[in-house]
């Protein structure tokens, strides 16, 4: 079966984006952004199948290479990296994705196979593909009684590094659960923008477009859906800034710090601003933020976002936060750190962070945390607070840089966020901290601390 242009083109696509993603110093927002610019001509099914194929292989990699492993004599680390994703694509569609044919998963692949690659490669792509095809199916899963560390890793396809330190600090069977929603495709939620409209308006405009839509008790401004009809910013109130697409845990966090109207804020690693424009929401647009980033780049775009949800009291400015900074010491109210981490509370967004991160990742973040916070606290008056968040569970990147902080910083104290105690209780842990996962209350994993400076 030859396969028709357009669907080959999402293939091609979707297999440049793995290659891409395999130097592991680009993260996959990025690379699939760059991949879709330069094939204007991909459909909205096309790019739906360059989706589909992306996240399904990242998703399921670990499996998919036990597949390959149990029908290949070559070691997975001899066979060629582009000819490795080919047959990742392959076997992802003939035993994940119902809606390919399998002459159609296995004649695309030789073909691309045979693009990149001597002749007795594409044969060997053929011979294996057509053996998954026909035993694929059989193949019994490592038996987790036996052996949870292998069983969770092939048949949640996870790292091996990953689930062993899981495993040591919740359990086999707890880990189990959090592989599990890390493979979950997460709720699209959005935080409705209280200075322009209310929650049940926008509601009431996009109910019909969208499938599923619920209103979270908590955070208050949050609402889930799945299956929009149309792009997100095509939306009706998208672009008169009436919501931002936000996690319900990543709302959270300036909700712990708290900013008020009339205060000055720094918002040490703003990013993009997803936390900048809720803070500036929380302040009724009153008061000042200054909003920083180590990438200018990054700035701009904040800078537009502002404009497009009505936030006049944002300015920002490119900073190094692990140098001496060019600011008045003590001159904050509040301090936001949302400080660059492994992300690996988010894997279900992000899932290629499973083969891209590594143990010293989390050693190398951590310390690169430690180093922001503790300048970004520099900033901060006497009376006032700093959070510190991370979109990660990891002990070192949680824990341990709040403990080396206050250690070094006796002046600090941590003190509770003020999230909900009752009915949501289990988000914060007997500190005051807030510590949310996947696996517990559906929300990505996230972590945040609240400290504040003695007056
Ligand atoms: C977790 S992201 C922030 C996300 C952002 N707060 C939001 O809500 O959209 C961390 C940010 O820290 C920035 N960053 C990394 N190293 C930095 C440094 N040394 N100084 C300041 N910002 C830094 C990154 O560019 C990135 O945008």
């Amino acid at each position: 079966m030859k396969p028709p242009a357009g669907k080959d083109k999402s293939r091609i696509t979707a297999a440049r984006i793995l290659d891409r993603l395999e130097s592991g110093d680009q993260v996959l927002d990025a690379v699939l952004d760059r991949a879709l610019e330069e094939e204007p001509g991909l459909t909205r099914k096309d790019r739906a199948l360059v989706m589909a194929l992306v996240y399904g292989v990242l998703r399921n990699r670990g499996r998919i290479d036990w597949i390959i492993s149990s029908f290949s004599k070559t070691k997975l680390n001899k066979i060629q990296p582009e000819i490795l994703n080919i047959l990742r694509m392959g076997v992802f569609q003939l035993l994940f994705l119902d809606r390919v044919p399998p002459a159609l998963a296995v004649d695309s692949s030789v073909e691309m196979a045979k693009k990149a690659a001597p002749v007795f490669v594409s044969k060997f792509v053929n011979g294996l593909l057509r053996n998954v095809e026909r035993k694929g199916r059989g193949l019994q899963l490592p038996d987790f009684a036996k052996d949870p560390l292998k069983a969770v890793c092939v048949a949640e396809s996870y790292p091996e590094w990953m689930v062993k330190r899981w495993i040591k600090r919740f359990g086999a069977e707890e880990t189990l659960e959090l592989c599990k929603a890390g493979n979950k495709i997460a709720p699209l939620t959005i935080r409705v923008n209280s200075l322009v409209a209310n929650r049940d308006e926008v509601a009431e405009a996009i109910r019909d477009q969208v499938k599923s839509l619920e209103m979270h008790d908590w955070p208050p401004m949050a609402m889930s859906f799945a299956a929009p009809q149309v792009p997100i910013f095509e939306l009706p109130g998208f672009t008169a800034g009436k919501f931002s697409v936000q996690d319900a845990a990543s709302q959270m966090t300036a909700l712990c710090l708290g900013p008020q109207p009339g205060e000055v804020v720094l918002d040490a690693c703003a990013g993009l601003g997803s936390k900048t424009s809720h803070m500036a929401q929380l302040m009724d647009n009153k008061g000042e933020i200054l909003a920083a980033d180590l990438e200018p780049g990054k700035l701009k775009r904040l800078e537009e976002e502002m404009a497009r949800l009505k936030v006049s009291i944002v300015k920002t400015r490119a900073l190094d936060f692990s140098r001496e900074l060019p600011l008045e010491p003590q001159s904050f109210d509040k301090v936001l750190v949302d400080a660059p981490c492994t992300g690996l509370g988010v894997i279900r967004r992000n899932p290629d962070s499973k083969w891209s991160k590594t143990l010293n990742s989390i050693h190398k973040h951590a310390k690169l945390q430690r180093m922001i916070l503790s300048r970004a606290s520099e900033l901060v008056r006497p009376g006032g607070l700093i959070l510190y968040s991370v979109c990660s569970m990891e002990p070192e990147e949680t824990d341990g840089v709040i403990k080396a902080f206050l250690k070094n910083n006796e002046d600090f104290t941590l003190e509770p966020s003020p999230l909900p105690k009752e009915g949501d209780q289990t988000m914060l842990d007997e500190q005051g901290c807030m510590r949310t996962f996947p696996h517990r209350q559906g929300m990505d994993g996230f972590f945040a601390a609240r400290m504040r400076r003695r007056a």
